[in-house]
């Protein structure tokens, strides 16, 4: 099982790095101008897609590589658990990223949405309002897609059915965009 799985994997990196390299770039670029111009990237998920947030985020932040450079402007919204908790207790968990983009997001920022089904209303919801604002909006989706396509400057479906290797190839496309921010911020 687990050398199919690998065998997946691979195959599933391939397809979708081959149909989508061009976009990837594409999201990196506008993530360094938008930093640049002062903006931020704004990155939210459900459960392991949260995960891949935060994992994003840190290493934004933090560190990519051992080299150091100056600190990037990201931030996850699946962490702070009295503001999570108090939008899903007061208004309702499809508006726990909306209403936290409604406080953050504007015109200047990326706004990075991670869903594998492409159906969580929340992230839908929040993809929405990020285009609003005029945030530039990314989805990382899988599937078809779904309700994504619909919101997303550029929405990356991975070519699977499968939520493992959709979010293995989530952490890939995130991992490079780290790269290419990390060798121009290097400079
Ligand atoms: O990590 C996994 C499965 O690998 C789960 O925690 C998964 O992320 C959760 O079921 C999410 O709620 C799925 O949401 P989504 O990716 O369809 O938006
Ligand atoms: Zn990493």
């Amino acid at each position: 099982m687990i050398s199919e799985n690998l065998k997946e994997h691979i195959q599933v990196i391939e397809q979708t790095i081959s149909k989508y390299e061009d976009d990837i770039n594409f999201i990196a670029s506008k993530c360094i101008k938008r930093l640049e111009a002062g903006g931020k990237i704004i990155i939210f998920g459900n459960g392991g897609s949260a995960a891949d947030a935060q994992h994003m985020a840190a290493e934004l932040v933090g560190s990519f590589s051992d080299k150091k450079r100056p600190a990037l402007a990201a931030i996850a919204l699946t962490t702070d658990t009295s503001t999570l908790t108090s939008i899903s207790n007061d208004y309702s968990y499809d508006e726990v990223f909306s209403r936290q983009l409604e406080a953050f997001a504007s015109e200047k920022d990326v706004v990075i949405g991670i869903s594998t089904s492409g159906k969580s209303k929340n992230v839908i919801n929040a993809l929405q309002l990020g285009k609003e604002r005029k945030s530039f909006v990314v989805g990382l989706s899988g599937n078809d897609g779904g309700q994504m396509n619909a919101v997303c400057d550029k929405n990356i479906i991975v070519c699977s059915n499968h939520t493992s290797r959709i979010q293995e190839t989530h952490i890939f496309i995130e991992h490079s965009i780290c790269d290419i921010l990390d060798k121009h911020f290097l400079k």
